[in-house]
């Protein structure tokens, strides 16, 4: 049985005031991380405020990037032996945005997860198809092509304790959700290309989110579908009563 994971994914949007705020707000009304796993994603500057007010309550934290050295000369750069030391739980990994903004490659993306594994971190790997992929009848590819080239060289124990965001570019902060069918076509996707990488149970085991204009009002009706477990949340999360309501999805 895979509990649900439902994450916030603030981008830059928040200041360390917002984020204690924020998190004041929502503390005392998240569901036990045994029954939905409530994280929230939040720049490098805001997880110190982030980790200090999220102490003692069920909020699990992530950064929203990381490098894949521990240390050295890398101007600008987060290392994840740092966010694992400071009390991080996830890290999110190959968003679009950044493979877009920031030209991540898919080898980028793959050094990342070993990186964070290796830390004691989990990933939060992300993979999704533009429009024009769509369009062309090459979704399903493009995004089995993604989640090989993320997992390369995973043992099957990494892989099953990794979440992985199906985010089409195309519904991301534009208001268009992928249909509740149109999510779960692809994320089946993602979990029979992790069953043809490795086997059954750790396709079993892997939770896969979707993400895209998530809110509300379609998350009960996406997260009924079977090979759904969660949420990767943009413009929803910002708010407390919306992310509550989005963590409090099955009451
Ligand atoms: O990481 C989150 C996604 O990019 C979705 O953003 P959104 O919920 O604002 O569409």
């Amino acid at each position: 049985m895979r509990t649900p994971i439902i994450a916030g994914n603030w981008k830059m949007n928040m200041n360390p005031e917002q984020t204690a705020e924020f998190v004041k707000a929502v503390k005392n009304d998240l569901p036990a991380t045994s029954k939905v796993e409530s994280v929230i994603a939040a720049p490098a500057v805001d997880l110190p405020a982030l980790l200090e007010a999220a102490k003692g309550s069920e909020l699990k934290v992530a950064a929203e990037n990381c490098y894949f050295e521990d240390e050295g000369a890398f101007t600008g750069e987060t290392s994840p032996k740092v966010l694992k030391e400071m009390g991080v739980d996830y890290v999110v990994i190959g968003h679009s945005e950044r493979r877009d903004y920031f030209h991540e490659t898919d080898e980028d993306i793959n050094k990342k997860a070993h990186a964070i594994f290796k830390n004691g971190l989990l990933p939060i790997i992300c993979c999704g198809e533009s429009l024009e992929t769509r369009e062309a009848g090459k979704a399903e590819e493009w995004v089995a092509g993604q989640v090989t080239a993320a997992l390369k060289d995973l043992s099957g124990d990494q892989v099953a304790s990794s979440v992985i965001a199906y985010e089409p570019i195309w519904a991301i902060g534009t208001g268009k959700t992928a249909s509740s069918d149109q999510a779960e076509e692809i994320c089946a996707v993602v979990r029979k290309t992790v069953a043809k990488l490795y086997d059954e149970t750790v396709a079993d085991k892997v939770r896969i989110q979707y993400g895209g204009s998530v809110k509300p009002a379609n998350v009960k009706d996406l997260m009924s579908k079977e090979n759904i477990d969660g949420g990767l949340v943009g413009g929803a999360s910002l708010v407390p009563e919306s992310y509550l309501a989005l963590v409090n999805f099955n009451k």
